[in-house]
């Protein structure tokens, strides 16, 4: 399968390109992004096919069906890492809550993060054509917390690659942050900036389009790519487990083979949702994606006024640090898909010049058609925290509960909800705590230990040791000094 441009072809690229090419070099024609040319359309018989599958065997047809241009025994081993999670028989198991409500938990890799569901395979797919081609790439990942510790674990001490991955200094919990900062591989650079999300994004699409920054890199014989969801790499195993988790509602006898379901997703970076989207095109049952933000909400926003709006905006810290990001990189794939390649450019240049687009009531009505969205504040997630985990034994993490919100809001009873659990309960622990037992201004080890207490749970043990790791990576720098500090480290 070829990869086409989401603001169409401005001549410095070819107009089509096969997966690796996309992969290794993200950032397409006026600065936009790489989406499928067709999506296979796999429809209800391959639902049926794979009503018993593994995770790993339904992964492998699926992506057999994207016909992309890796190895199959390179994609083997990729699916192989999942054998590494918390279960190797499931990887992401699909929890019921309570009558209509079901939990997909996508945290169960290493770094405890959904992250590590596409990163994982992700890593061991770039370093291979990288050791295919006999070339050496320098892959930049900006992060408001989850990506980062799954990028440099995925990395960690592969053949021809370095990482750099750049992350707001203040703006990520103390557990995110350590998994970072205690990451001691030579291949590997963590960079704090004193700024937000969007500017550590800002950075990494301006150096992936930047000419004279790929020219420095070829003096170091090194070439340019990204481990952020603006690579279709990230995206194409973001699909696998919305069908997964539909199968399982199938296997758990919560719903029969055809009836359509909610999608509830917590979103930042729209790579999750993007994930669903292309797995309704492919013909999964949905009746809606719902949209879950923190009161950094642009998307609600957008879906329910057609305004991407971020005049006098700015990005306000929360209990869902992750969620922290007002430029959302994937709705361009969406805007592309629904009104096509001159509208996506003329939208997306009008975000980047006046901070601002508008859709048309028609546009509007097409994206509501799919899509609906309400956000949760920090004072609201932690009631739903507490109540779930009172009323149905249940205990979630600060974005997975801004989906409860939304579930009240814009779902039918009648219909089954599956919510998309992004991180574990470990990640942010002083948010759990307090809204849990009202406890104030916890430690983060002193949290988890009273969370692990009155939750009768484990603190995993990646958790627990990195309190006792030393920090390796100690450098924060002004966002100006980005590049030279990228270029100090090659
Ligand atoms: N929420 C993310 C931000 C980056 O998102 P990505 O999907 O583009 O990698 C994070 O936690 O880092």
């Amino acid at each position: 399968m070829n990869f086409i441009q989401t603001r169409g072809v401005d001549n410095s690229k070819p107009e089509k390109v096969t997966f690796s090419e996309a992969i290794l070099s993200p950032i397409a024609s006026f600065g936009g992004l790489y989406v499928p040319e067709n999506l296979p359309n796999l429809g209800e018989a391959f639902l049926n096919k794979h009503r018993n599958s593994s995770y790993k065997t339904l992964a492998k047809d699926m992506l057999d069906a994207f016909a992309i241009d890796i190895d199959s025994a390179v994609i083997d081993e990729a699916l192989n890492l999942y054998d590494k999670f918390d279960d190797a028989s499931n990887p992401v198991p699909v929890v019921k809550v309570k009558e209509n409500l079901y939990v997909s938990e996508l945290y169960h890799g290493p770094t405890r993060a959904f992250k590590d569901m596409a990163l994982q395979p992700f890593g061991i797919v770039l370093s291979s054509i990288a050791q295919r081609l006999n070339e050496n790439y320098l892959i930049l990942a900006a992060t408001s917390g989850d990506t980062g510790p799954a990028a440099l674990e995925t990395f960690k001490n592969r053949a021809n690659v370095k990482v750099a991955c750049l992350y707001p200094d203040g703006g990520t919990s103390d557990v995110q942050r350590l998994q970072m900062v205690t990451e001691d591989a030579a291949n590997l650079k963590v960079i704090g900036i004193n700024g937000v999300f969007d500017d550590a994004q800002s950075a990494l699409k301006r150096l992936l389009a930047s000419e004279t920054f790929k020219k420095a890199l070829q003096e170091k014989d090194t070439k340019l790519s990204a481990a952020n969801s603006v690579n279709f790499g990230r995206i194409i195993f973001q699909i696998i487990y919305h069908i997964h988790s539909y199968l399982e509602l199938v296997r758990q006898n919560a719903i029969s083979m055809g009836e359509k379901v909610y999608l509830n997703v917590p979103s930042g970076n729209f790579g999750n949702a993007l994930g669903g989207y292309y797995a309704w095109k492919m013909g999964l049952p949905v009746e809606k994606i719902i949209i879950s933000s923190n009161e950094n909400n642009v998307l609600t926003r957008l879906i329910r006024d057609g305004k991407y709006d971020l005049r006098g905006c700015e990005v306000v810290s929360t209990t869902s640090p992750a969620m922290d990001i007002l430029k959302s990189s994937n709705v361009e794939r969406v805007l592309f898909d629904l009104f096509g390649e001159a509208r996506t450019k003329e939208l997306m240049l009008s975000l980047e010049e006046k901070n601002f687009y508008e859709l048309r009531e028609d546009e509007l009505a097409r994206l509501r058609e799919l899509f609906d969205a309400d956000y949760c504040t920090g004072e609201e997630g932690k009631k739903y925290i507490k109540e779930t985990f009172e009323q149905y034994d249940y205990l979630m993490d600060p974005h997975t509960a801004t989906c409860m919100k939304s579930y009240e809001t814009c779902s039918k009873d009648d219909i089954k909800s599956i919510i998309y659990s992004t991180a574990e309960w470990t990640k942010f622990s002083p948010v759990i705590a307090n809204a849990l037992t009202g406890e104030v201004d916890t430690k983060d080890i002193d949290a988890l230990q009273s969370i692990a207490k009155v939750a009768k749970l484990q603190i995993p043990s990646m958790i627990n040791e990195l309190f006792t790791k030393e920090i390796a990576q100690k450098t924060v720098i002004e966002k100006e000094a980005i590049e030279e500090e990228i270029l100090k480290f090659l």
